[in-house]
């Protein structure tokens, strides 16, 4: 897809969310990616988007799971998404990260990827970081090996025998380490962590790929309060520096970290503005909020 189409197709993209969305996906940073020039090797946000997708559609066994989707998002943007049971969340995800392919639609990772082209591994190479609803970390190894080995796999080291970090990469596991609050854990076994802490790690090793855009799914379920409130103050860190897609159906926790909401019913878009905007909305009310 060339820019000028892309431009056409953002543009027939925000008339459609017009009533609630336009002023507020400028202040979801998209005015800040205009200015930014692409270089090689870097996601091409030049267009103020980051992720964008167009009339995607996905049928199983005849079965409409996405119908006609269409939503895009900026750079650094955090962007909650909402949704009855089945709306479509996991499926859109799927999509994206290129484990389902569309049966048709349009999907870009900036302006210039089209991620239709790519598989799995290619699309995570490329920068795009999915954590699942369970915590997957190595139990039998510790916090710090769990974060060491997500940087070698990332970098396709074979043999992890002479592998050292080098100065940079031990500050960036120092840094991460303080983000997700186990800078005072390094040494324990990632089994012996708390359900939060484990979720924490987890989102620590996708952050050691240095990821552009995040994808969510659930991060707070089955968390406690204390645990809830940590995860929305990790998430607000890792807004700017990343993109955040973040499915959930805590709507405190929603409400906390929340611009942007949009909301998925039967696999297209029903609503999307702030909180506020979406849940005073009668269709967002009648389909998922009143349920
Ligand atoms: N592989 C599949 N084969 C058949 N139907 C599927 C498949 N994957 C998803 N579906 C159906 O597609 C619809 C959307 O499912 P999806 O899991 O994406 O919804 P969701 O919004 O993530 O729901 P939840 O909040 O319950 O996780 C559902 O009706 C589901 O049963």
């Amino acid at each position: 897809m060339t820019p000028d189409l892309m431009e056409e197709g953002a543009r027939r993209l925000q008339e459609r969310h017009a009533p609630v969305a336009t002023g507020q996906t400028e202040s979801g940073g998209r005015a800040a990616g205009f200015s930014r020039v692409a270089t090689p090797g870097e996601v091409d946000i030049t267009h103020g988007r980051i992720l964008y997708l167009e009339d995607v559609n996905v049928s199983f066994d005849g079965f409409k799971a996405i119908n006609n989707l269409s939503l895009d998002i900026a750079p650094g943007e955090l962007r909650c998404i909402i949704g009855p049971n089945g709306a479509g969340k996991t499926t859109m995800m799927d999509i994206i990260t290129g484990k389902t392919r569309p049966d048709s639609g349009t999907v870009y990772f900036g302006s210039t990827i089209d991620l239709l082209r790519h598989n799995e591994p290619e699309i995570a190479s490329l920068g795009i970081g999915r954590k699942f609803q369970k915590p997957t970390v190595f139990e039998q190894l510790s916090v710090f090996e769990n974060l060491e080995l997500a940087l070698k796999t990332h970098k396709g080291v074979k043999s992890s025998m002479f592998f050292r970090l080098d100065s940079a990469q031990s500050d960036r596991l120092a840094e991460i380490l303080h983000t997700i609050h186990l800078e005072g854990s390094v040494t324990r076994m990632a089994g012996n962590l708390s359900h939060g802490q484990k979720q924490w790690l987890e989102i620590g090793m996708l952050l050691m790929q240095d990821p552009k855009l995040l994808l969510l799914d659930e991060p707070v379920a089955g968390m406690t309060d204390e645990e809830t409130a940590r995860t929305a103050e990790l998430f607000l860190t890792l807004k700017g520096k990343h993109s955040l897609m973040v499915v959930e159906h805590d709507m405190g926790f929603i409400r906390t970290i929340s611009e942007i909401v949009t909301v998925l019913c039967d696999g297209a878009v029903l609503a999307q503005g702030t909180l506020d905007q979406v849940q005073g909305d009668e269709r967002v009310i009648e389909v998922y909020l009143g349920r």
